[in-house]
């Protein structure tokens, strides 16, 4: 049987980007994806702005929901302080696979660590099998459906503090209109959208960035 989508962007960047060279990695998928296939990475317009949140909140725990192929892994890992940390959870192992070789291609698997299952069932056990206390930044990039019970669940397991930054993609597409209600209505976060727009594309999205209170 034929490559898929995600092996023939592991391809792309194997080809094309330098080992160890993160901003090659993501300059390589962008490239493919713009020219050759559209994927359903965060790409690069939507990039920066998860770039300069990032750089803003600085956290040394981080989480990613949705790893797909790693584009959005490796642009989050490429900013952390030494020390940090990601988790990434991705619920296909087919993405899962391609998504280890494109962040141990960029050089970041030391920065990263990638666990395959659903959030529903591996956010509980987050703080016990890992050690981790708090996440101070977690990007929602994962089924559109999952935003609001999961946000919840890291809430309930005591994954937030004060401060925590949740920012979400595709609030507007494909859309996530019950996550955009519940944490605009909560008077636990604090909320704003950053316009833009789907990657690789004209149609409008955006990211929404909330704090969460306490
Ligand atoms: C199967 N699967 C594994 N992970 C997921 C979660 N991600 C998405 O669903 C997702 C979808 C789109 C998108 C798809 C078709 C379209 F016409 C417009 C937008 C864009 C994104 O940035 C996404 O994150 C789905
Ligand atoms: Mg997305």
């Amino acid at each position: 049987t034929g490559s898929s989508r995600p092996q023939r962007m592991l391809k792309a960047v194997q080809k094309n980007a330098t080992k160890g060279d993160p901003q090659s990695v993501i300059s390589a998928i962008d490239h493919y994806c713009r020219h050759k296939e559209w994927a359903m990475n965060v790409g690069d317009d939507k990039g920066l702005i998860l770039d300069s949140v990032l750089t803003e909140v600085n956290p040394s725990t981080a989480l990613e929901l949705g790893t797909y192929c790693g584009y959005s892994t490796v642009r989050i890992a490429r900013l952390l302080s030494p020390g940090s940390k990601l988790f990434t959870v991705e619920f296909n192992p087919a993405f899962a696979e391609v998504a280890r070789q494109i962040i141990a291609y960029a050089g970041l698997q030391d920065k990263v660590t990638l666990v395959e299952g659903s959030s529903g069932d591996l956010i509980p056990k987050m703080k016990e099998q890992f050690g981790i206390k708090y996440f101070d930044f977690v990007f929602l990039d994962h089924w559109k459906d999952r935003y609001v019970p999961d946000t919840k669940l890291l809430e309930d397991c005591g994954l937030l503090k004060k401060g925590s930054v949740l920012l979400a993609d595709n609030v507007i597409c494909p859309g996530a209109p019950e996550y955009l209600k519940y944490v605009r209505n909560s008077p636990r976060y604090e909320s704003r959208y950053y316009k833009s727009n789907l990657e690789y594309t004209k149609v409008e999205d955006g990211l929404e960035k909330s704090v969460f209170l306490g």
